[in-house]
């Protein structure tokens, strides 16, 4: 019997959610309940929600939705954002991914979105379809007695600011609005809706396989009062054969909006009684953290993986709704074999934004689409790539200059998965 790809009708989301849990290795025995199905999807766009049917069964799944990304100087733009994508193991590389991919970048580039977003399971499955990793994450462990920290400034900050222990209830209150204001400062922030904060505090209704702990949510007040800064932790229960302490702290979100923030919600941690280890969670590369503490080596690197992949839909546009760290203009011929985003551009930057159009001017750097998506967001290097033979440098000194040019001084970070 011939497999039917097509979007999925309201009536089978439950059977999708299910080929979902058989794709990520989380069987459920029953189908999700209406509850479940009507909070996570109620608002879905089905165009948008492909499934892939053998005999009935739902056998494959991918879905996108619109997504606000923050790029370079605050602005964002819409992204195609790709989740939820499995082949059940007995349909595995008989194109069912690829079949799907083609489908829906093609509708978000007749859309006019002009990225498409993702975080990848396995490095080696997008790049094939010009997606290129923007940004990269890393994890730390800190091992409290070593951080150098002062155990008895467990609380308050000098500075007047000051920590305080809230409720999850706070939390959909306050958080959405120091989101935002992380959005607005900070590269590769993707927007969260009220549902993302519904399930960080455990009031949004659950998959058979996602347990839930309560976690301790504290904000951090600035002098003036204001809330700038966002911590949210869960802790084991361990005890040592001599009736030692040996907790550990796990962070499962931390927005600082300032580094006076940043350095008090790591204080109040490292300064917890019976908190002997804490995991960072996901942060971004070049966070202060190990550095803000008075002995770094405290801080033993567990994680450092590529994070949110992107594609380029729309150069110019994607281009244009950046800013440059220096003033210049730069021929670029962006290869793409899928026919989505090629052409030769020439991209005037200044520190204000910038001008891309279509041009015939000889090129100054060739590259796939793939690698401009890797520059897109300032966190690779230019002249990497032409070392490692991913993009033509064509005019001597080109490579330096788009260094200049594409850059930033702190690298780009996606606080979250989708
Ligand atoms: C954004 C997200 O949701 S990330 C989650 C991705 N999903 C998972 O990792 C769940 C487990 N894996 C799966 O469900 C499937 O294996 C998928 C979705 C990754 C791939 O689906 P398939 O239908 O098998 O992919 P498809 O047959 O279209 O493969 C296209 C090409 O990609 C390659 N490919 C597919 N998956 C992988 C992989 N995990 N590693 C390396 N190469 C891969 C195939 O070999 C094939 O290469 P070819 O064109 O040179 O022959």
């Amino acid at each position: 019997m011939s497999l039917d790809v097509r979007p999925v009708t309201r009536s089978e989301i439950a059977d999708w959610m299910k080929a979902v849990g058989v794709g990520f290795l989380t069987p459920a025995a029953e189908k999700p309940g209406e509850e479940l199905v009507a909070d996570r999807f109620g608002d879905a766009d089905l165009s948008r929600m492909q499934g892939v049917f053998d005999a009935g069964r739902c056998v494959a799944t991918f879905r996108s939705f619109a997504q606000q990304l923050t790029v370079v100087g605050g602005a964002t733009v819409t992204a195609d954002a790709v989740t939820g994508v499995t082949v059940s193991p007995t349909h595995r590389r008989r194109g069912l991914l690829s079949r799907m991919m083609a489908t829906d970048l093609a509708a978000a580039k007749e859309r006019g979105e002009v990225v498409a977003s993702l975080i990848a399971a396995e490095y080696p499955i997008y790049g094939r379809y010009g997606f290129g990793p923007a940004s990269w994450t890393a994890e730390w462990e800190i091992s409290v007695a070593r951080a150098g920290l002062d155990p008895r400034r467990s609380g308050q900050p000098a500075d007047g600011g000051r920590i305080e222990l809230v409720d999850g209830a706070d939390v959909r209150k306050t958080g959405p609005e120091v989101h935002a204001a992380l959005a607005a400062r900070h590269p590769g922030v993707v927007g969260r809706g009220e549902r993302w904060w519904r399930t960080r505090t455990g009031v949004a209704p659950r998959a058979e396989h996602e347990t839930w702990t309560e976690p301790f949510y504290v904000v951090h007040r600035a002098a003036n009062g204001e809330v700038d800064g966002l911590l949210v932790y869960g802790v084991d229960d361990k005890w040592g054969d001599s009736k030692q302490p040996l907790n550990t702290a796990s962070v499962r979100d931390m927005i600082a909006l300032n580094p006076a923030a940043e350095r008090a919600l790591w204080h109040y941690l490292c300064s917890v009684d019976w908190i002997t280890t804490v995991r960072s969670g996901y942060r971004a590369p070049d966070d202060l953290l190990p550095l803000l503490l008075p002995d770094p080596r405290a801080a033993r690197m567990v994680t450092h993986a590529d994070w949110l992949w992107l594609r380029m839909l729309d150069v110019p546009r994607a281009l244009e709704a950046r800013t440059y760290a220096v003033e210049a203009s730069l021929v670029l011929d962006v290869r793409d074999p899928a026919g989505l985003a090629g052409g030769r551009f020439l991209l005037d930057a200044s520190d204000s934004g910038a001008r891309c159009t279509p041009t015939t001017r000889s090129a100054d750097l060739a590259l796939d689409a793939a690698e401009l998506a890797t520059l897109y967001l300032g966190d690779e290097s230019v002249r990497r790539l032409v070392d490692l033979g991913r993009a033509d440098e064509l005019r001597p000194g080109a490579a330096t200059t788009a260094d200049a040019v594409f850059r930033t001084g702190r690298r780009p970070w996606c606080p979250d998965v989708f």
